[in-house]
């Protein structure tokens, strides 16, 4: 889709925003083996976003009892390079989950469950953290998911040809680790690469935090790393990227034990980490999820039952989970491999077991949004007109878009204005990390008008993108007729107003709120034993007993 394209579907796609929103329907699905009794059993689930940590404690029946968050620290010492520290996030972890088991019989917490960003984790052969920047700040270990320093070792990367590349996408992304572990190499070889002994993905680190056991998640090395569930690591790619190094040991430094998500790990949480959390030692511990696959988890499998919803009649494959945070992620599943040109994947049973998935996403939504709106200079005005309202900046924007649109559909606030949203290149369906953010349209107005149309245009850019993607898929194979969105932009409506209005399909909100969460306490739930798998029988979502009891879907936007 070019620009011209883009404007000309923006402009006739746009339909009414609809009537107020419908109240959440109140109900629940089938209840698990408690019942309507009193839960006896607690799940612990931790996510890791970018900008924050939270924790969950959630019931059998996959009730939310407790919530706890904590912001996390972020380092971005020059432009691309974005950094993290796993001590800063453990901390975090930590303070969130002895907040919310607070009160709690701390013996029928039965299992804990992670999902984190793909961000890269370095700690030395003794586990301690090394430093990932010139400074030789060993604080900052992490290079972030978003980080793209390593544009070329990418380039060099994809000039390769090689037929790993075909599961992802065809391209590998700058956000990938192996780019980024041969920045490394090249730049902080005695610093960090030589004094290496641990590379891990976040969601991996957490788990082995909480146990001492260094086996990875099957979803982090499929989608991040290249390792293929069927073959195992192709030391061929290694060895013509220039990390050869990392086969010797049999893959030690990035993992040989590989564990599918919610498989128990070593004698569960040991003591010391036990201690730091709040939580009983002993307790089942799963391998991880990273965030977005956690929070497909949690809704793809929605029991939707009742909403006259054409996806009630249709397999699990024709659902399309979002999950919208800093960055959105597109994820479905099929039976088959599918491979779209541009979107990662397929990846083999990396989200929802016996299931290959293929995730599509946009680098930043969230994230762009909130760049777009606190740029501009009536910013301060919306800051203070909202603080005396009581109310988000989000939420004031949505209703002085609903004083300005007069009579006409809100939509049609953007007529004249148009932005391009890939502010940090493209990762799906064009996969170009050098494409850059446009907008067109702007006047010498700086006023509270404009920057809520603005904010608007930048909304409706976003979900052209998603629709963008869900062609390119459909295209490629798949055949998609439902959204179901989570993440912190689900609980904007507008945003998800103009995901319905501009894909024109239905989109399907969990009842709780906090789905990415239930996705990781659903970790736990399988790592306690108390459920056979995160999804059991041959399809999805009628036998999916732990996915769909845990969830039904409060709200539709058609
Ligand atoms: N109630 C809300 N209304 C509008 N936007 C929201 C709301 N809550 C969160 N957001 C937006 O969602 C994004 C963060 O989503 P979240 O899922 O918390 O991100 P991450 O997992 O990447 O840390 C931010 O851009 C934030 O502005
Ligand atoms: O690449 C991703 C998932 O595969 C995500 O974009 C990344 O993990 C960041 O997630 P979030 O926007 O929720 O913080």
């Amino acid at each position: 889709m070019d620009i011209q394209t883009h404007v000309l579907t923006h402009m006739q796609q746009v339909l009414p925003l609809a009537e107020p929103l419908p109240s959440p329907v109140h109900g629940r699905g089938t209840m698990m083996s408690g019942g309507d009794q009193e839960p006896d059993h607690y799940y612990v689930g931790i996510d890791v976003g970018t900008g924050s940590v939270r924790a969950a404690l959630v019931d059998q029946r996959g009730v939310l009892l407790a919530f706890a968050e904590q912001p996390i620290k972020k380092w971005e010492p020059q432009f691309n390079h974005h950094e993290q520290s796993s001590e800063d996030i453990w901390a975090a972890c930590c303070r969130v989950t002895k907040e919310i088991v607070q009160g709690i019989d701390a013996h029928r917490i039965r299992g804990l469950g992670f999902d984190a960003t793909c961000s890269l984790v370095v700690l030395d052969k003794e586990f301690h953290p090394l430093p990932v920047n010139r400074e030789g700040d060993s604080s900052r270990n992490i290079i972030m998911w978003l980080d793209h320093r390593a544009v070329s070792q990418v380039h060099r990367i994809n000039e390769t040809k090689h037929s790993v590349l075909q599961y992802v996408g065809g391209v590998m992304s700058v956000e990938m680790q192996a780019p980024k572990l041969l920045w490394l190499k090249e730049n902080l070889r005695e610093i960090c690469w030589d004094k290496a002994g641990h590379f891990f993905d976040l969601p991996d680190f957490l788990s082995w935090k909480a146990t001492g056991v260094t086996a990875r998640s099957l979803c982090s090395l499929v989608c991040k790393w290249t390792y293929s569930a069927e073959k195992g690591w192709d030391d061929s790619f290694w060895k013509m990227i220039g990390l050869e190094d990392l086969i010797g040991d049999n893959y030690n430094k990035i993992g040989n034990l590989v564990l599918p998500p919610g498989a128990s790990l070593g004698s569960g949480l040991i003591p010391e980490a036990a201690r730091e959390l709040g939580l009983p030692s002993g307790i089942a511990v799963a391998a991880s999820l990273i965030d977005a696959h956690a929070g497909g988890l949690g809704v793809i499998g929605a029991d939707v039952r009742g909403h006259g919803l054409t996806c009630e009649g249709q397999p699990v494959t024709s659902r399309l989970a979002v999950i919208c945070g800093t960055s959105s992620c597109h994820m479905g599943i099929s039976k088959d491999p599918i491979f779209v040109p541009g979107v990662w994947g397929p990846y083999f049973s990396a989200m929802v077991p016996g299931f290959w998935l293929n995730e599509g996403g946009q680098s930043v939504t969230g994230k762009l949004i909130d760049h777009m709106v606190q740029s501009h200079p009536a910013f301060p005005e919306l800051q203070a007109k909202a603080t005396a309202r009581c109310q988000s900046i989000y939420a004031y924007l949505n209703s002085h878009l609903d004083l300005i649109k007069k009579a006409q559909p809100v939509g049609f606030l953007t007529v004249d204005l148009h932005v391009w949203p890939d502010f940090h290149g493209n990762r799906s369906p064009l996969a170009d990390l050098t494409l850059k953010g446009m907008v067109t349209g702007l006047t010498l107005s700086r006023d509270l008008d404009d920057l809520a149309v603005l904010y608007l245009a930048t909304i409706q850019a976003i979900a052209f993108g998603t629709r963008f993607i869900i062609e390119t898929m459909e295209a490629a194979g798949h055949s998609l007729s439902t959204l179901f969105l989570c993440g912190g932009l689900s609980k904007n409506p507008l945003f998800v107003q103009m995901h319905a209005d501009i894909t024109g399909m239905p989109v399907v909100l969990s009842q709780e709120v906090e789905s990415v969460l239930v996705g990781a306490a659903i970790l736990g739930a399988c790592a306690s034993g108390d459920f056979a798998s995160v999804q059991t029988g041959e399809s999805l979502p009628e036998t999916c007993s732990v996915v769909t009891d845990f969830f039904l879907s409060a709200f539709v936007m058609e």
